[in-house]
């Protein structure tokens, strides 16, 4: 792939967004993570630096090096930065594992987190007339590896064309720190949570069978050209079908 160029079509992307909305800039959820560091650094080439905010929103339960990692991609990029603790909230919503008579639950607890996320980000979004900055990409996007109205509630999805190893590539031309680059992809939703184990898969895989799907192969050859089961992708057809809900218009009865 050419990453100049793909960079100028995302950067014009950006750019164009912001006008048309006529917003002030865009603001976006720095996690320490490949993505949101990746999405951060072409909005600040884009639209220059003054005109991105990024809000770090570490919980008591949070690993300290990803902070770390955010500011370290905050003050790289030359950005206003933001940090903005989420335990409180999640204590005044009575988020099981944060106040002390309820279970963590992974589900409803867990999203929570992003679910407020995505308030405070709209929150500075309304303040300031920015626009939220979306950081799920194509891989997430397909198997709804998200949070509905949490992670994946925001105003454009900059990389959402992008499979998450094209988002390793890119990152590494646009100099994103390695330490970033390296480790292992996570949500955050609970101690030791990583996308790969839960998913099941390594994205190295999942995207070479995501590609393949795109490409309407069908599911033999698929399985025979990368020698994985069957099975596993008749898993990951079953999860794109369940999950497309996320990233559909709302139903509405005719
Ligand atoms: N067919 C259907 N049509 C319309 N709506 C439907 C639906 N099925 C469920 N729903 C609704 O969707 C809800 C379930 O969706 P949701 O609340 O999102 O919950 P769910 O998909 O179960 O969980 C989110 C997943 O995304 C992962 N995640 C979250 C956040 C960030 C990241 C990351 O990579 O950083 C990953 C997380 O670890 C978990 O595996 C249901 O409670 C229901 O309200
Ligand atoms: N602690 C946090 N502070 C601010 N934003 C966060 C935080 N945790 C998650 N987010 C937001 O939610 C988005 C979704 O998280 P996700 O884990 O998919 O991406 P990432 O952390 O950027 O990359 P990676 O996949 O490498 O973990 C992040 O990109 C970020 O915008
Ligand atoms: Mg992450």
């Amino acid at each position: 792939m050419d990453y100049e160029e793909l960079t100028d079509k995302l950067t014009n992307f950006v750019n164009n967004m912001v006008k048309n909305a006529n917003a002030n800039g865009v603001v976006v959820g720095l996690s320490g993570g490949i993505d949101s560091s990746l999405v951060a650094t072409l909005c600040v080439k884009a639209l220059g630096k003054d005109k991105v905010l990024g809000i770090i929103m570490p919980e008591k339960n949070s690993n300290p090096m990803d902070k770390e990692h955010a500011e370290l991609i905050a003050k790289k990029l030359g950005i206003k930065y933001i940090i903005s603790d989420i335990t409180d909230i999640l204590k005044a919503f009575g988020a099981g594992g944060y106040v002390p008579t309820r279970e963590f639950n992974k589900l409803a607890d867990g999203n929570l987190k992003p679910r407020i996320r995505m308030c405070i980000l709209y929150y500075f979004a309304n303040k300031n007339n920015l626009l939220v900055a979306g950081t799920s990409n194509k891989s997430e996007i397909y198997m709804g590896y998200g949070t509905k109205y949490g992670d994946l509630g925001s105003d454009f999805l900059l990389i959402g064309n992008l499979f998450k190893t094209e988002v390793r590539e890119l990152a590494k031309y646009l100099g994103i720190p390695n330490e970033i680059i390296n480790k292992a992809p996570s949500a955050g939703l609970w101690e030791g949570q990583t996308d790969e184990a839960e998913l099941g898969i390594s994205y190295e895989l999942l995207d070479k069978i995501l590609i393949r799907i795109e490409h309407n192969m069908d599911k033999e050859s698929i399985s025979k050209e990368l020698n994985v089961p069957i099975l596993t992708i008749d898993d990951i057809l079953k999860r794109i079908a369940l999950n497309k809900h996320k990233s559909e218009p709302l139903p509405i009865p005719k």
